[in-house]
């Protein structure tokens, strides 16, 4: 991705406090989240790991669009491992993984090896027999239809969330999408959602969707490379094809999920394979209404966490809310002798991210 860098990007200062940050000299960052020490003395109530952006594949390093950052198409499968070994060592085995999406690249589908690489990080991943919760990113889509996602091994849906005594919406549209919720421990959830529900990638003509996405975009970008951006800057840089978006039925889904747990007084993590958080992330790789999402999260008290991949560089921002916004640096761009994934230590009153390699250790505090 471009490597445009927002001011605010991989900041831990919420917004109230941006003007004390500058006249400390950052110091109030350090103060506050990224080397704050770990508290290895309490037990945490679960623990949770997460990877993004692994995007294997069993060929030569390349590049970026840009060449401006390295690729290790075939490193990533290692790296994954080290991970799983980690996560597998560790003295409370984590609960699940939250694998953030593009597992695989889109150069497999160039070499028709779309399914033999992800039956290769499957294995992988099997190997730490630890539930994987998968998100879906555009490199999933260039690989393979969204049917053949429902049926594969990515589909990590579970059926009722644990809320199944409760009424949660039903999406009557004939178009899925890929979104459900689980809850790992009592109040706390974790909600799946899918950025390409709207795109010109995850959804294929004829569909309503698909006519929906492409009006979107041509509102938006005239080029007639669609992953060309329209504009070399700012917000309006996220309408490009390897984007997508968030039907209004997905929306009216999260609504009740998160009335609902407004309601159980849980703690939400939403996660997505899109940043919907400008501050979080270079702006090329938003979902295209991340508005709709932002303000949803805004009026629910329950959510205290977005997580999301797409952005190799990762970001991190924290609102005037309290909410975390995590972006995390993806594998694909990390050089063999580092790493880049995290294992998340849940407490009553903070999350805590412990970063291998790339991935920072950051408190997050609950709003
Ligand atoms: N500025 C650009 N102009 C045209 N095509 C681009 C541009 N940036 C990315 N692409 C294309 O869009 C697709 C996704 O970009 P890429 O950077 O590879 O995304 P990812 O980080 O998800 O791998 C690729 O096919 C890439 O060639």
């Amino acid at each position: 991705m471009l490597k445009f860098k927002h001011s605010f990007r991989n900041s831990c200062v919420s917004e109230g406090r941006l003007i004390g940050w500058w006249a400390k000299g950052g110091k109030l960052q350090s103060r506050l989240t990224r080397t704050r020490k770990m508290d290895d003395s309490v037990q945490p109530l679960f623990t949770f790991g997460v990877i993004a952006d692994i995007q294997y594949a069993d060929i030569e390093d390349g590049f970026n669009f840009k060449h401006t950052r390295k690729r290790y198409y075939r490193n990533s499968l290692k790296l994954l491992r080290r991970a799983n070994e980690k996560w597998r060592k560790e003295a409370v085995q984590p609960s699940f993984i939250l694998q953030l999406g593009d597992i695989i690249d889109g150069f497999n589908k160039k070499y028709d090896a779309s399914e033999k690489a992800l039956e290769t990080v499957v294995n992988e991943l099997d190997k730490g027999e630890i539930e994987v919760h998968h998100v879906w990113g555009n490199h999933e889509f260039y690989n393979f239809s969204r049917d053949d996602l429902m049926s594969s091994a990515l589909n990590s849906k579970t059926t009722d969330g644990g809320m199944a005594e409760d009424v949660v919406p039903t999406r009557e549209s004939t178009e899925e999408s890929y979104t459900y919720h689980f809850s790992p421990a009592p109040h706390f959830r974790f909600v799946v959602l899918d950025a390409y529900d709207l795109s010109l990638i995850g959804r294929k003509e004829p569909s309503e969707r698909y006519y929906q996405s492409l009006e979107i975009m041509q509102a938006h970008n005239n080029n007639d490379d669609l992953n060309h951006p329209p504009v070399p800057k700012g917000l309006e840089q996220r309408f490009v094809k390897f984007n997508g978006g968030f039907s209004q039925d997905q929306l009216d889904w999260l609504e009740g999920v998160l009335t609902l747990a407004d309601e159980k007084l849980e703690k939400v993590v939403i996660v997505s394979h899109l940043p919907v958080h400008p501050n979080s992330t270079d702006p090329i790789c938003l979902a295209w209404n991340y508005e709709k999402v932002l303000s949803m999260i805004r009026a629910h008290k329950s959510v205290v966490c977005f997580m999301a991949g797409h952005d190799h560089d990762g970001g991190y921002y924290r609102d005037a809310s309290g909410v975390h916004y995590l972006t995390l640096e993806g594998v694909i761009e990390t050089p063999p002798d580092s790493e880049a994934f995290g294992t998340v230590y849940v407490y009553e009153d903070r999350m805590a991210l412990k970063g291998n390699g790339r991935v920072a250790d950051r408190i997050l505090m609950y709003p």
